[in-house]
Protein backbone atom coordinates (compact mmCIF):
# COMPACT_ATOMS: atom_id res chain seq x y z
CA UNK A 1 0.00 0.00 0.00
CA UNK A 2 1.56 3.30 -0.80
CA UNK A 3 2.40 5.83 2.07
CA UNK A 4 -0.34 8.02 3.10
CA UNK A 5 1.56 11.01 2.81
CA UNK A 6 4.78 11.12 0.25
CA UNK A 7 7.13 13.36 -0.17
CA UNK A 8 9.48 13.72 -2.70
CA UNK A 9 12.41 15.70 -3.43
CA UNK A 10 9.58 18.76 -1.90
CA UNK A 11 11.69 22.57 -2.19
CA UNK A 12 10.68 25.93 -1.14
CA UNK A 13 12.63 29.15 -0.96
CA UNK A 14 11.05 31.95 1.19
CA UNK A 15 13.79 35.13 1.48
CA UNK A 16 17.04 33.72 2.21
CA UNK A 17 15.90 30.19 3.43
CA UNK A 18 15.97 27.53 1.74
CA UNK A 19 14.14 24.16 2.56
CA UNK A 20 14.63 20.57 1.03
CA UNK A 21 15.05 18.86 -1.21
CA UNK A 22 13.01 16.97 1.49
CA UNK A 23 11.83 13.41 1.52
CA UNK A 24 9.65 11.36 3.50
CA UNK A 25 7.04 9.08 4.00
CA UNK A 26 4.28 8.80 5.92
CA UNK A 27 2.21 5.38 6.98
CA UNK A 28 -1.31 4.51 8.60
CA UNK A 29 -1.07 3.87 12.34
CA UNK A 30 1.48 6.62 13.11
CA UNK A 31 2.50 9.42 14.91
CA UNK A 32 5.16 11.35 13.32
CA UNK A 33 7.25 14.38 14.80
CA UNK A 34 8.94 16.96 13.33
CA UNK A 35 11.80 17.93 15.40
CA UNK A 36 14.06 20.52 14.55
CA UNK A 37 15.93 23.76 15.86
CA UNK A 38 14.07 27.15 15.52
CA UNK A 39 13.58 27.93 11.96
CA UNK A 40 14.51 24.25 10.19
CA UNK A 41 11.72 24.36 8.16
CA UNK A 42 9.24 22.46 10.42
CA UNK A 43 5.96 24.87 9.33
CA UNK A 44 7.29 25.49 6.26
CA UNK A 45 7.00 22.29 5.48
CA UNK A 46 3.78 22.10 7.26
CA UNK A 47 2.50 24.71 4.69
CA UNK A 48 3.58 22.78 1.79
CA UNK A 49 1.81 19.75 2.82
CA UNK A 50 -1.32 21.36 2.93
CA UNK A 51 -0.57 23.36 -0.22
CA UNK A 52 -1.18 26.75 1.50
CA UNK A 53 2.21 27.77 -0.08
CA UNK A 54 3.79 26.49 -3.43
CA UNK A 55 6.29 24.09 -4.02
CA UNK A 56 9.53 25.23 -6.05
CA UNK A 57 10.06 21.77 -6.94
CA UNK A 58 9.41 18.15 -6.37
CA UNK A 59 6.23 16.03 -5.47
CA UNK A 60 4.11 15.62 -2.37
CA UNK A 61 1.00 13.19 -2.65
CA UNK A 62 -1.61 12.87 0.23
CA UNK A 63 -3.63 9.76 0.03
CA UNK A 64 -2.12 9.35 -3.70
CA UNK A 65 -3.64 12.32 -4.71
CA UNK A 66 -0.97 15.51 -5.60
CA UNK A 67 -1.59 18.34 -3.13
CA UNK A 68 -0.90 20.92 -5.66
CA UNK A 69 -2.76 18.93 -8.58
CA UNK A 70 -6.04 21.63 -8.70
CA UNK A 71 -8.57 18.68 -7.42
CA UNK A 72 -8.38 19.41 -3.38
CA UNK A 73 -10.64 16.77 -2.16
CA UNK A 74 -7.98 15.35 -0.15
CA UNK A 75 -8.57 17.70 2.22
CA UNK A 76 -11.31 16.43 3.55
CA UNK A 77 -9.77 13.68 5.17
CA UNK A 78 -7.09 16.02 6.52
CA UNK A 79 -7.40 18.23 9.86
CA UNK A 80 -4.52 20.48 9.85
CA UNK A 81 -3.89 23.09 12.79
CA UNK A 82 -1.65 25.71 12.53
CA UNK A 83 0.57 27.30 15.38
CA UNK A 84 -1.67 30.61 14.89
CA UNK A 85 -5.55 30.14 13.19
CA UNK A 86 -6.44 33.16 11.21
CA UNK A 87 -9.93 34.29 10.81
CA UNK A 88 -10.96 33.14 14.05
CA UNK A 89 -10.67 35.90 16.37
CA UNK A 90 -13.91 37.52 15.86
CA UNK A 91 -16.20 34.49 16.35
CA UNK A 92 -17.16 32.24 19.56
CA UNK A 93 -16.26 29.02 20.20
CA UNK A 94 -20.06 28.15 19.68
CA UNK A 95 -20.16 30.16 16.30
CA UNK A 96 -16.69 27.98 15.29
CA UNK A 97 -18.28 25.14 15.56
CA UNK A 98 -21.70 25.64 14.15
CA UNK A 99 -19.23 26.61 11.22
CA UNK A 100 -16.88 23.62 11.15
CA UNK A 101 -19.02 20.71 12.42
CA UNK A 102 -21.29 20.34 9.13
CA UNK A 103 -18.20 20.39 6.94
CA UNK A 104 -17.45 17.16 8.51
CA UNK A 105 -19.22 13.79 7.79
CA UNK A 106 -17.88 12.12 10.53
CA UNK A 107 -18.30 14.79 13.28
CA UNK A 108 -18.28 13.45 16.85
CA UNK A 109 -20.32 15.90 19.37
CA UNK A 110 -19.83 13.55 22.41
CA UNK A 111 -15.97 14.05 21.72
CA UNK A 112 -16.21 17.34 21.49
CA UNK A 113 -18.33 18.33 24.25
CA UNK A 114 -16.09 16.37 26.48
CA UNK A 115 -13.34 18.17 25.56
CA UNK A 116 -15.02 20.89 26.59
CA UNK A 117 -15.86 19.82 29.90
CA UNK A 118 -12.13 18.53 29.89
CA UNK A 119 -10.40 21.61 29.58
CA UNK A 120 -13.37 23.79 30.61
CA UNK A 121 -13.47 26.06 27.58
CA UNK A 122 -16.02 28.89 27.08
CA UNK A 123 -18.20 28.81 24.41
CA UNK A 124 -19.51 31.84 24.36
CA UNK A 125 -16.27 34.59 24.51
CA UNK A 126 -14.39 35.44 21.37
CA UNK A 127 -11.62 33.04 20.39
CA UNK A 128 -9.55 36.79 20.10
CA UNK A 129 -10.19 37.21 24.01
CA UNK A 130 -9.37 33.98 24.90
CA UNK A 131 -5.72 33.02 26.63
CA UNK A 132 -3.10 31.50 24.35
CA UNK A 133 -3.43 28.32 26.35
CA UNK A 134 -7.26 28.28 25.68
CA UNK A 135 -7.12 29.46 22.27
CA UNK A 136 -5.05 25.92 21.64
CA UNK A 137 -7.53 24.01 23.66
CA UNK A 138 -10.56 25.13 21.40
CA UNK A 139 -8.63 24.73 18.57
CA UNK A 140 -7.80 21.23 19.19
CA UNK A 141 -11.63 20.81 20.33
CA UNK A 142 -12.45 21.73 17.09
CA UNK A 143 -9.95 19.50 15.78
CA UNK A 144 -10.25 15.95 17.08
CA UNK A 145 -14.15 15.49 16.25
CA UNK A 146 -13.85 15.78 12.81
CA UNK A 147 -12.12 12.26 12.72
CA UNK A 148 -10.32 12.58 9.69
CA UNK A 149 -7.84 10.27 8.34
CA UNK A 150 -5.13 12.53 9.17
CA UNK A 151 -4.30 15.08 11.71
CA UNK A 152 -1.70 17.77 11.14
CA UNK A 153 -1.24 19.94 14.00
CA UNK A 154 1.76 22.85 14.28
CA UNK A 155 2.83 22.51 17.90
CA UNK A 156 -0.37 21.90 19.56
CA UNK A 157 0.92 21.28 23.76
CA UNK A 158 3.13 24.69 22.86
CA UNK A 159 1.13 26.94 25.42
CA UNK A 160 -0.75 24.36 27.50
CA UNK A 161 0.15 24.08 30.98
CA UNK A 162 1.29 20.73 32.40
CA UNK A 163 -1.83 18.75 33.62
CA UNK A 164 -3.44 19.72 30.08
CA UNK A 165 -0.67 18.67 28.22
CA UNK A 166 -1.12 15.09 30.06
CA UNK A 167 -5.06 15.37 28.99
CA UNK A 168 -3.86 16.11 25.26
CA UNK A 169 -1.55 13.41 24.92
CA UNK A 170 -4.13 10.80 26.50
CA UNK A 171 -6.74 12.53 23.89
CA UNK A 172 -4.60 12.03 21.03
CA UNK A 173 -3.74 8.11 22.06
CA UNK A 174 -7.32 7.51 22.20
CA UNK A 175 -7.92 9.45 18.93
CA UNK A 176 -5.35 6.94 17.11
CA UNK A 177 -7.12 3.61 18.65
CA UNK A 178 -8.49 3.06 15.18
CA UNK A 179 -5.00 1.94 13.10
CA UNK A 180 -6.21 3.72 10.02
CA UNK A 181 -5.37 7.43 11.28
CA UNK A 182 -1.98 9.16 11.14
CA UNK A 183 -1.00 12.46 12.50
CA UNK A 184 1.98 14.86 12.00
CA UNK A 185 3.40 17.05 14.61
CA UNK A 186 5.65 19.55 15.39
CA UNK A 187 6.69 20.17 18.92
CA UNK A 188 9.68 21.12 20.70
CA UNK A 189 8.43 19.25 23.90
CA UNK A 190 10.50 16.32 24.52
CA UNK A 191 7.79 14.38 26.91
CA UNK A 192 5.70 15.07 23.50
CA UNK A 193 8.02 12.78 21.60
CA UNK A 194 8.59 10.30 24.52
CA UNK A 195 5.23 10.03 24.72
CA UNK A 196 3.71 10.05 21.66
CA UNK A 197 5.78 9.88 18.85
CA UNK A 198 6.73 6.66 16.42
CA UNK A 199 8.97 8.43 14.57
CA UNK A 200 10.97 11.44 14.69
CA UNK A 201 11.61 13.07 11.25
CA UNK A 202 14.55 15.34 12.25
CA UNK A 203 15.12 18.59 10.87
CA UNK A 204 18.23 21.34 10.26
CA UNK A 205 18.74 24.39 8.52
CA UNK A 206 16.09 23.12 5.61
CA UNK A 207 16.94 19.70 5.10
CA UNK A 208 15.56 16.35 6.39
CA UNK A 209 18.44 14.45 8.72
CA UNK A 210 17.13 11.65 8.75
CA UNK A 211 13.30 9.40 9.88
CA UNK A 212 13.78 7.25 12.89
CA UNK A 213 11.85 5.10 14.41
CA UNK A 214 11.68 6.30 18.53
CA UNK A 215 11.95 2.71 19.83
CA UNK A 216 14.99 1.66 17.76
CA UNK A 217 16.74 5.26 18.19
CA UNK A 218 16.67 5.42 21.99
CA UNK A 219 17.80 2.02 22.30
CA UNK A 220 21.00 2.72 19.68
CA UNK A 221 22.94 4.90 22.02
CA UNK A 222 24.55 4.17 25.76
CA UNK A 223 26.76 6.16 27.52
CA UNK A 224 29.49 3.79 30.11
CA UNK A 225 31.80 4.63 33.05
CA UNK A 226 34.79 2.49 32.53
CA UNK A 227 37.15 0.86 34.98
CA UNK A 228 39.92 2.23 32.56
CA UNK A 229 39.65 3.67 29.26
CA UNK A 230 41.74 2.00 26.15
CA UNK A 231 43.69 4.13 24.55
CA UNK A 232 42.91 3.86 21.18
CA UNK A 233 38.57 4.09 19.48
CA UNK A 234 36.33 1.75 20.57
CA UNK A 235 33.81 0.58 18.22
CA UNK A 236 30.72 2.36 17.91
CA UNK A 237 32.24 5.28 20.17
CA UNK A 238 31.01 8.55 19.21
CA UNK A 239 32.74 10.76 22.26
CA UNK A 240 34.60 10.28 25.71
CA UNK A 241 35.12 12.01 28.36
CA UNK A 242 38.20 10.75 30.67
CA UNK A 243 36.75 7.55 31.74
CA UNK A 244 33.05 8.09 30.39
CA UNK A 245 32.40 7.09 27.22
CA UNK A 246 29.35 7.40 24.70
CA UNK A 247 28.56 4.51 22.20
CA UNK A 248 26.66 4.83 19.05
CA UNK A 249 26.40 1.27 18.63
CA UNK A 250 26.21 -0.48 22.31
CA UNK A 251 26.72 -4.26 20.93
CA UNK A 252 29.69 -3.30 19.23
CA UNK A 253 30.85 -1.40 22.03
CA UNK A 254 30.11 -3.83 24.83
CA UNK A 255 32.03 -6.97 23.03
CA UNK A 256 35.35 -5.40 22.33
CA UNK A 257 34.92 -3.84 26.16
CA UNK A 258 34.53 -7.13 27.61
CA UNK A 259 37.61 -8.96 25.12
CA UNK A 260 39.67 -5.81 26.80
CA UNK A 261 39.06 -7.11 30.02
CA UNK A 262 37.72 -3.57 30.90
CA UNK A 263 34.85 -3.26 33.92
CA UNK A 264 31.64 -1.39 33.36
CA UNK A 265 31.11 0.77 36.59
CA UNK A 266 27.92 1.48 35.15
CA UNK A 267 25.88 1.90 32.39
CA UNK A 268 22.47 4.04 30.77
CA UNK A 269 20.73 4.97 27.74
CA UNK A 270 20.74 8.40 26.70
CA UNK A 271 17.85 10.76 27.22
CA UNK A 272 15.83 11.73 23.87
CA UNK A 273 17.01 15.24 24.32
CA UNK A 274 21.26 13.79 24.61
CA UNK A 275 20.50 11.96 21.31
CA UNK A 276 18.46 14.64 19.35
CA UNK A 277 21.20 17.56 20.22
CA UNK A 278 23.89 14.99 18.96
CA UNK A 279 22.25 14.57 15.83
CA UNK A 280 21.20 17.80 15.22
CA UNK A 281 24.79 19.54 16.73
N1 LIG B 1 6.12 34.39 6.30
C1 LIG B 1 7.45 34.34 6.22
N2 LIG B 1 8.14 35.40 5.73
C2 LIG B 1 9.48 35.36 5.64
N3 LIG B 1 10.22 34.31 5.99
C3 LIG B 1 9.61 33.26 6.48
C4 LIG B 1 8.19 33.20 6.62
N4 LIG B 1 7.86 32.00 7.13
C5 LIG B 1 9.01 31.33 7.30
N5 LIG B 1 10.06 32.07 6.92
C6 LIG B 1 11.47 31.68 6.94
O1 LIG B 1 11.54 30.28 6.79
C7 LIG B 1 12.46 29.72 7.72
C8 LIG B 1 11.81 28.50 8.32
O2 LIG B 1 10.77 28.89 9.17
P1 LIG B 1 9.75 27.86 9.79
O3 LIG B 1 8.70 28.65 10.50
O4 LIG B 1 9.33 26.89 8.75
O5 LIG B 1 10.67 27.09 10.85
P2 LIG B 1 10.26 26.16 12.07
O6 LIG B 1 11.19 25.00 12.02
O7 LIG B 1 8.81 25.87 12.05
O8 LIG B 1 10.62 27.11 13.29
P3 LIG B 1 10.09 27.18 14.81
O9 LIG B 1 10.63 25.95 15.50
O10 LIG B 1 10.72 28.42 15.33
O11 LIG B 1 8.59 27.23 14.78
C9 LIG B 1 12.80 30.81 8.73
O12 LIG B 1 14.19 31.02 8.72
C10 LIG B 1 12.11 32.05 8.24
O13 LIG B 1 13.10 33.02 7.99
Amino acid sequence: MPAWIEIKDARKKVDDFQLGPVNLEIEAGTITALVGNNGSGKSTLLKLLMNLASMDGGAIRILGKPVDGGDESWKRHITFQPQKQVGWNAYTGNELKNLIAPLYLKWDDKLFEHIIRLFDIPLDKRFGKLSPGMQQKLSLALALPRKTDILILDEPTASLDIPSKKQFMDLLVDWMEPEDRAVVLTTHQADDLRKLADYLFLMQDGQGVGLYEKDRLVASYRRYWLTEMPDGAVPGELSRDGRQLISENPDATEQFIVAQNIQVLDDQALELEDIISLLLK
